[in-house]
C-alpha cells in the first residue's frame, strides 16, 4: 500500500524546499524526500562553503598587501587551515540546519529521509516505503563528473566535495579544469599558501568567455604565482613515490613522469543525479548526458512530472534552480505564463576580483549578425578601484546598434558581481541603453561608470563571413 499525497518533491536543493512552502500554503499534502544533506549542493559542497573560503583567502591576500596601504603588521601572515575550514563548515551547518528545521516544521509537509526511486509514473519507493501523487517535482541536482581519464582510479583524486574535508593544506595542488570550480579553488588555495597548477584542455581558461576576459583572468592568477597549463589534451595520472604524477603534455616522453604534485582536484564539470532515480519506470526522457528533458515550462516527457534545477540541464546555478521553482509555482498556483526561455542569463565567477556577467559575450554578439556596439574601460580608470588599489580587470558592454538594447556585459573587477546588476536590471526591464545615460549614480562606486560606458559605445566591424 502506498501513501498518497497531492504532490511529491524529490530533493531538498534550491528549488524543492521553496516549492514545498508554496504547495503546502495552497493547501496540498506534500511529501519531500531528501537522501543526504538538506540544502543540496549550494549549501553543503558548493556556493556557501566555497564563498566562505574565498572570503578567508581574500583577507589573507589583503593582509599580505597591508604595507601598500600604509598599514604596519607585526610579523609574517599565517594561515590556520583548520580554522579556515571550520569557518566554512559552520556556515554550511547553520544553513543546512535552517533548511531542515524549516521543512520539519512546515504544516502539510511530510519529510522523508532516504533515496527515492520511481516505481511507476506516479509512485516512488524510499527504502521500505512506497508513496504516490498526481504531481511529482524532481530537484535531484548533480555531482562532480569523474571522466575515465587514464590512471584516474589509481590515485586518490579530490572533488569539490572531498576537498572540503581536508584538514592539512596541500603542498602542491593540481587542478584539472580551468572553469568556475577550478579557478575559485585555485586562487583560494594559492592564497592559503599551497603551490597550485591549473591544467585545462582548452586553449584558454574559462573558455566560454571572450578572449580578453580569459586572458585577464589568467594574468590575475599567474600574477599570484599560480601555474597555468592550457592545451592539456593528454592528461594522465599515476602514483609516484613523492605523491601523484600528472602527465600534461601529449609530447611528454615515456619515462618522463610529468608534474609531481601532492593532491589532484578534478573540476571538469558535473553530471546529473538521474542515473539512480529509476526514470525508466516512469518513462521520463533524458538527453545523452542524463539531463532530464523539459519543455519551456519545465514539464518532462511525462504529464504530471516536472524537473527543476541542475538536473534539467537548463541552468547550472543556484539562482537558475530557484528561478525554476518560481516558474513552476507561478504557472501552477498563480495562473502565470512563465517560460525558461525568457530568463536572461547572469552569473559570476568568484575569483578576486570577481567576474560579473550577463547575456551575450562580445564574440557571440559579433557572430549573431547584429550591428554591434562595444564599450570597454579598464578598472584603472574607475575611481573606486583606484582608491582601493584594486585596479585589475575591465568593464565591457555590448549593445545592438539598431534596437539600442544591451546584448551583454562583463565586469571583471572589484565589485563586478554586484555592479553587473545595473545591467541585468536594465535588460530585464527591456529598456534601451540610453536610459542609463540619464541615471545619476552614486559616487564613488563601480556602477557609476555604467552611464559613461554606455556613452562611449562604438560600432565594431562584423566578421568577414557575415
Ligand atoms: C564548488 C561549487 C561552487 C558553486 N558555486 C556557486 C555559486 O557561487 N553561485 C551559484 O549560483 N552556483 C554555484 N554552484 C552551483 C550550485 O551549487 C548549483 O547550481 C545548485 O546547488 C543546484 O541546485 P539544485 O537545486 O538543482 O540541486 P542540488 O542543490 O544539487 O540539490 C539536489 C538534492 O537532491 C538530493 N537527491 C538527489 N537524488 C535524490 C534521490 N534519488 N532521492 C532523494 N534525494 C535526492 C541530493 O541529495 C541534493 O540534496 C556551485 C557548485 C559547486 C559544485
Ligand atoms: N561562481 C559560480 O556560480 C559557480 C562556481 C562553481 C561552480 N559553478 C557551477 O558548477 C558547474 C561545474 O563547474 P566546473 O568548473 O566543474 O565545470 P565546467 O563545465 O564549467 O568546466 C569544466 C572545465 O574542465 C575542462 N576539462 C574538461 N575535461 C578536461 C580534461 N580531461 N582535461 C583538462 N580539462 C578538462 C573544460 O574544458 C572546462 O574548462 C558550472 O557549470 C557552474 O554552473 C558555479
Amino acid at each position: 500500500m502506498s501513501r498518497r499525497f497531492d504532490a511529491i518533491i524529490v530533493g531538498a536543493g534550491q528549488a524543492g524546499p521553496p516549492l514545498a512552502g508554496r504547495l503546502t500554503a495552497a493547501g496540498m499534502q506534500v511529501a519531500l524526500v531528501e537522501r543526504q544533506f538538506f540544502g543540496g549542493t549550494c549549501v553543503n559542497t558548493g556556493c556557501m562553503p566555497t564563498k566562505t573560503l574565498v572570503a578567508s583567502a581574500r583577507v589573507a591576500h589583503q593582509v599580505r598587501r597591508a604595507a601598500d596601504y600604509g598599514v604596519v603588521l607585526g610579523g609574517e601572515v599565517g594561515i590556520d587551515f583548520q580554522r579556515v575550514m571550520a569557518r566554512a563548515h559552520t556556515v554550511t551547518d547553520n544553513a543546512r540546519g535552517n533548511v531542515e528545521r524549516w521543512l520539519d516544521g512546515m504544516h502539510g509537509l511530510t519529510v522523508l529521509r532516504g533515496h527515492a526511486r520511481f516505481e511507476s509514473h506516479d509512485s516512488l519507493r524510499i527504502g521500505g516505503e512506497a508513496i504516490s501523487a498526481p504531481r511529482i517535482f524532481l530537484n535531484v541536482g548533480g555531482r562532480a563528473l569523474v571522466p575515465d581519464m587514464p590512471g584516474v582510479h589509481a590515485i586518490p583524486y579530490l572533488t569539490n566535495t572531498s576537498i572540503l574535508q581536508l584538514d592539512i593544506l596541500p603542498e602542491h595542488l593540481a587542478i584539472v579544469g580551468g572553469s568556475y570550480i577550478g579557478l575559485e579553488f585555485a586562487q583560494m588555495f594559492r592564497r592559503f599558501g599551497a603551490k597550485v597548477t591549473i591544467i585545462e584542455q582548452q586553449p584558454t581558461l574559462i573558455g566560454r568567455e571572450d578572449d580578453d576576459v580569459s586572458s585577464t583572468i589568467a594574468e590575475i592568477l599567474q600574477g599570484e604565482g599560480i601555474a597555468v597549463r592550457t592545451h592539456a589534451e593528454c592528461v594522465a595520472f599515476a602514483k609516484h613515490a613523492s605523491g601523484i604524477a600528472v602527465k600534461v603534455d601529449c609530447a611528454c616522453a615515456s619515462g618522463d613522469p610529468g608534474l609531481i604534485v601532492s593532491h589532484v582536484l578534478l573540476a571538469v564539470g558535473r553530471r546529473p543525479n538521474t542515473d539512480d532515480l529509476g526514470l525508466e519506470h516512469a518513462g521520463v526522457s533524458t538527453d545523452k548526458h542524463g539531463y532530464i528533458t523539459v519543455d519551456d515550462t519545465l514539464a518532462t516527457s511525462v504529464p504530471g512530472i516536472w524537473a527543476m534545477g541542475d538536473c534539467n540541464g537548463r541552468g547550472a546555478f543556484t539562482h537558475t534552480a530557484y528561478n525554476d521553482f518560481e516558474i513552476i509555482a507561478a504557472n501552477l498556483l498563480d495562473g502565470g505564463q512563465r517560460r525558461v526561455s525568457s530568463r536572461i542569463a547572469g552569473y559570476a565567477l568568484y575569483i578576486d576580483p570577481p567576474l560579473g556577467r550577463v547575456g551575450m559575450t562580445e564574440a557571440q554578439a559579433r557572430a549573431s549578425g547584429k550591428r554591434v556596439l562595444v564599450s570597454k574601460r579598464p578598472m584603472s580608470r574607475v575611481g573606486r578601484a583606484v582608491e582601493r588599489d584594486e585596479t585589475q580587470g575591465f568593464m565591457k558592454i555590448v549593445a545592438d546598434a539598431d534596437t539600442h538594447r544591451i546584448l551583454g556585459a562583463a565586469i571583471l573587477g572589484i565589485s563586478g558581481d554586484e555592479a553587473i546588476h545595473g545591467v541585468i536590471d536594465l535588460m530585464n526591464a527591456d529598456q534601451p541603453y540610453d536610459t542609463l545615460q540619464w541615471a545619476v549614480p552614486i559616487h564613488p562606486t563601480v556602477s557609476e561608470l555604467l552611464p559613461t560606458l554606455v556613452g562611449e559605445l562604438k560600432p565594431v566591424c562584423r566578421p568577414a563571413s557575415s
